[in-house]
């Protein structure tokens, strides 16, 4: 039988294209075209990765829970565990217009990706020893956005009309998302084994589809998964936000002051992201994880339509809130952020230069590659420092939305999961990397997110 796929020998995988062959063994392939060695804590990207079932389900479920929160923030009941007002039929998700604005916003934000920056960092070495270099001018196609958006306003853009556009937007872009992966499947197969992620390429084709085959798919210089995560998702997500600010101005005569909060909390938030745009280089969804739906569908749908969810929430169900709990809720949000950018750049310090003298005097335990671990600041605090700060941040996004819903608290209830999911599969990669070193700092920090509580 022809076939691809991998192979354990000694706890260890190893990739292989050719002829499966049955011996006495199991099956091993003839004539294999090796690619490189994973172990089997880098093959599965996951922990719980699905098989393809699984991945085939949450294919179908990850649209079908974004389409629900789209129609249920702007019923009355706004019930998230109850059924959606109604089923939206063609005509409400189909519009070729949409899918127009939706392919010219990736256009031109695929055209100030293109544009001069004012920097080109280089990513973590690759299995070949090479190392890619990627435009860092995030932050300037946001401040481009916001000038052209302003601009477009003022010439009488009806940036209020776009929650109304919602529902096809979302689907222009699920669309979008599941024929770019599948682009990108495709142009997976003739990429070379040095190109590919550890996870993506079990040779099950549903399986792979999701997951992603390559690790960082170009075409020239324009990568990708690097443009994906950070500009149009993120970006569309505040403008998403802006345009719900300006209907309920037009409804009610001026925003809340929840509407502001919840606006003014997730631009600082984006605008951190695009300021520190070089700090995404390491993150495991660049380096370890291919491209293919999840991250597609994250980066493009999911992040700019599920995320603004509080402030659609708002837009239809206006919450009072006084100032004092605006100011505890804001004080909140800056204890999170304080946190968040605190761990995230005192690591970032650390990784880049460990005798900077901002992280010199840390307490660090050696490891046998020669790189070290913090063990005192943020770091020793837990053993996932930045993740709390985002946590608090997100609770700090919904609590403007009041609690007499559940609706507006979904974004924390999904980031606790999914971050508690991020966190296992990182700590499995750190314990292979760093074997006993990561065992001594496992023991010297036993919290992975909340003190004294897990
Ligand atoms: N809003 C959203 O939807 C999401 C936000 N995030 C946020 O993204 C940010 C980045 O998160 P993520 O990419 O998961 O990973 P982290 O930034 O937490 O990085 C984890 C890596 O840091 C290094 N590290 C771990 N412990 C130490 C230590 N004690 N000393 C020095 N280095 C250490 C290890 O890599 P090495 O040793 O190789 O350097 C480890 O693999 C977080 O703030 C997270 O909250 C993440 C996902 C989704
Ligand atoms: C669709 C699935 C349920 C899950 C998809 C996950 C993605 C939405 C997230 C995976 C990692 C992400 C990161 C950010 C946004 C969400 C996704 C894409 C991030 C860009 C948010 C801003 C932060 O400051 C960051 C550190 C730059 C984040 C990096 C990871």
């Amino acid at each position: 039988m022809e076939g691809k796929g991998l192979r354990a020998e000694n706890g260890v995988w190893k990739r292989a294209v050719g002829m499966w062959v049955g011996g006495p063994e199991g099956s091993w392939a003839v004539g294999m075209r090796r690619g490189p060695w994973w172990t089997a804590a880098e093959r599965t990207p996951d922990a719980i990765a699905p098989a393809s079932p699984g991945a085939a389900a949450l294919m179908l479920l990850l649209p079908a829970t974004m389409f629900h929160l789209l129609l249920v923030a702007r019923s009355g009941p706004a019930r998230l565990l109850g059924l959606p007002p109604y089923l939206p039929g063609p005509e409400v998700l189909w519009s070729p217009q949409m899918l127009l604005l939706w392919l010219t916003w990736l256009g031109l934000q695929a055209a100030f990706y293109l544009l001069p920056a004012r920097k080109v960092a280089e990513g973590q070495e690759l299995k070949d020893k090479s190392r890619l270099r990627y435009p860092i001018n995030g932050f300037q196609a946001l401040v481009l956005t916001a000038l052209l958006v302003g601009l477009a306003v003022c010439a009488g853009l009806p940036l209020g009309a776009l929650p109304e556009m919602l529902l096809p937007l979302a689907f222009a872009a699920t669309l979008t998302a599941f024929i770019f992966s599948l682009l990108l499947y495709l142009k997976a197969l003739v990429a070379p084994a040095s190109a590919l992620a550890p996870g993506g390429n079990s040779g099950n084709p549903i399986y792979d589809f999701f997951l992603g085959r390559e690790l960082n798919p170009r075409i020239w210089s324009f990568d990708f998964k690097y443009f994906c995560e950070l500009r149009p998702g993120l970006i569309g997500w505040v403008l998403i936000n802006l345009g719900l600010l300006m209907q309920e101005a037009e409804l009610r005569g001026t925003p809340s002051l929840a509407m502001w909060l919840v606006n003014g909390f997730q631009l600082l938030y984006v605008a951190d992201a695009l300021w520190h745009e070089e700090a995404v280089l390491t993150t495991m969804d660049i380096t370890h994880d291919g491209f293919g739906f999840m991250l597609a569908f994250g980066d493009l749908a999911w992040v700019p339509f599920t995320y603004s969810l509080q402030a659609q929430f708002l837009l239809h169900h206006p919450q009072p809130l006084g100032l004092p709990m605006a100011s505890v809720i804001c004080l909140m949000n800056a204890v999170g952020y304080y946190i968040f950018r605190g761990a995230n750049s005192q690591k970032n310090t650390f990784r880049k230069n460990p005798s900077d003298p901002r992280v010199a005097g840390l307490e660090t335990i050696p490891t046998a590659t020669g790189r070290q671990l913090l063990v005192s600041g943020w770091w020793g605090m837990v053993r996932h420092p930045n993740y709390l700060g985002d946590l608090i941040m997100a609770l700090a996004w919904s609590l403007p939305c009041g609690v007499s819903h559940l609706l507006p608290y979904f974004y924390v209830l999904y980031f606790t999961a999914l971050l508690v999911h991020r966190e296992a599969r990182d700590e499995q990669q750190c314990l292979r990397k760093y074997g006993l070193a990561w065992r001594e700092y496992c023991r010297r920090v036993p919290y992975r997110i909340l003190p004294y509580v897990y």
